[in-house]
């Protein structure tokens, strides 16, 4: 894959305030980047920066071959064309129909009455709101602003798209619907996506690159993988990856107790790369310790079709520490969550 966008060395500031710090990066096309960090690690200054809005003070923002920190205005405007910006509080004018939203990009480039019209019928297609031509923001759930709002986006079809929390105005219904259909426009499309959230269990789905900030500097630049065998770590990871962590159900989470004693069992959260994964660590612990697994939530999924293994277990039987000493030295990641009783 070509690179789309390269970043070197971008510093920036308010006054005082340094909101990036020598922060580098690279994009490649097509990919789809979470962007992560606590609130103030400046995550929406370097979006604003990557889409022209903001000119750091230092550093280069390379896009499709285009320096944007040296361009005019003129040719800024221009550049902004190819980019694609999808906002949290999705920014519709209420004033305009939903097609009329989305051919205000369109309207503003100059294009013909015509082609206004056989473009928006596309993109209300690609975002599944044929029926709703005519209607007024009003009329819309949250959900379907936000398609209004990406459709408008991809207008004048960007070579990069970004979206800042597009989703956290919207319930998790919505949130899913509108990730699925940005996964569905890269896949489609090709369409290179950055995007700000705050929801892990999408940046593991969804995004094959992310990127950590914290107080402006990019701690982490890489796969959800590499992420989460970090996830030991002290550092500005664990709290990000907490969320992401799959979650005890509510019953489980009731009778968690810290300590061991008799009648329980512990609970283990295990992280597996492809190798392990694969291995049947499982009935060689049942043949070797008489140890039996149960599964309590997560399991084996593919991140970027490499097998990744992210669950919680519960072990009961004979030689249960034996067993966890035997996981922890073949699994990438074990991490000891609680005890729960062995017959609930
Ligand atoms: N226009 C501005 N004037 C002064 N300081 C600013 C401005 N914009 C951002 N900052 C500061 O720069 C830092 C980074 O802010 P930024 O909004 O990029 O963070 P963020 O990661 O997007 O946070 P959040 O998740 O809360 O939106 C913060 O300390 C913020 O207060």
């Amino acid at each position: 894959m070509s690179i789309i966008l390269d970043i070197q060395n971008v510093t920036h500031g308010f006054g005082d305030q340094i909101a990036l710090d020598d922060i580098s990066f690279s994009v490649k096309k097509g990919e789809v980047v979470g962007l992560i960090g606590r609130s103030g690690a400046g995550k929406s200054t370097l979006l604003r920066c990557l889409c022209a809005l903001e000119r750091p003070q230092k550093g280069s923002i390379i896009l499709n071959g285009t320096d944007l920190t040296k361009e005019n205005e003129t040719s800024l405007t221009k550049i902004r064309r190819e980019i694609g910006l999808v906002f949290q509080h999705f920014n519709l004018l209420t004033s305009r129909s939903v097609a009329g939203n989305i051919a205000l990009p369109l309207q503003i480039a100059g294009w013909s009455k015509d082609r206004q019209k056989a473009r928006v019928k596309e993109l209300l297609q690609l975002v599944g709101l044929e029926k709703f031509e005519k209607k007024y923001p009003s009329q819309l759930s949250g959900g379907q602003k936000q398609r209004v709002g990406i459709a408008r986006a991809l207008a004048a079809s960007p070579s990069l798209l970004l979206c800042d929390e597009a989703t956290s105005a919207l319930d998790p219904e919505a949130t899913t619907s509108i990730f699925n259909l940005l996964n569905d426009i890269n896949q489609k499309l090709g369409l290179t996506i950055i995007l700000i959230t705050h929801e892990m269990d999408v940046v593991r789905r969804f995004a094959q690159h992310i990127l950590v900030l914290d107080h402006g500097k990019l701690v982490e630049n890489g796969t959800f993988f590499d992420l989460l065998c970090k996830s030991s770590d002290q550092g500005p990871l664990q709290a990000l990856l907490a969320d992401s962590c799959p979650q005890l159900p509510s019953e489980l989470r009731n009778q968690l107790q810290h300590q061991p004693s008799p009648g329980l069992m512990p609970v283990l959260r295990l992280i597996m790369n492809e190798n392990t994964a694969l291995k049947p660590l499982f009935s060689l612990m049942a043949e070797r310790f008489h140890v039996e697994t149960i599964l309590l939530q997560g399991g084996v999924t593919s991140i970027e079709e490499k097998l990744t293994g992210d669950m919680i277990i519960g072990l009961k039987g004979e030689k249960v520490f034996e067993a966890q000493a035997f996981l922890a030295t073949n699994v990438q990641h074990m991490e000891a969550i609680g005890y729960v009783p062995v017959d609930r």
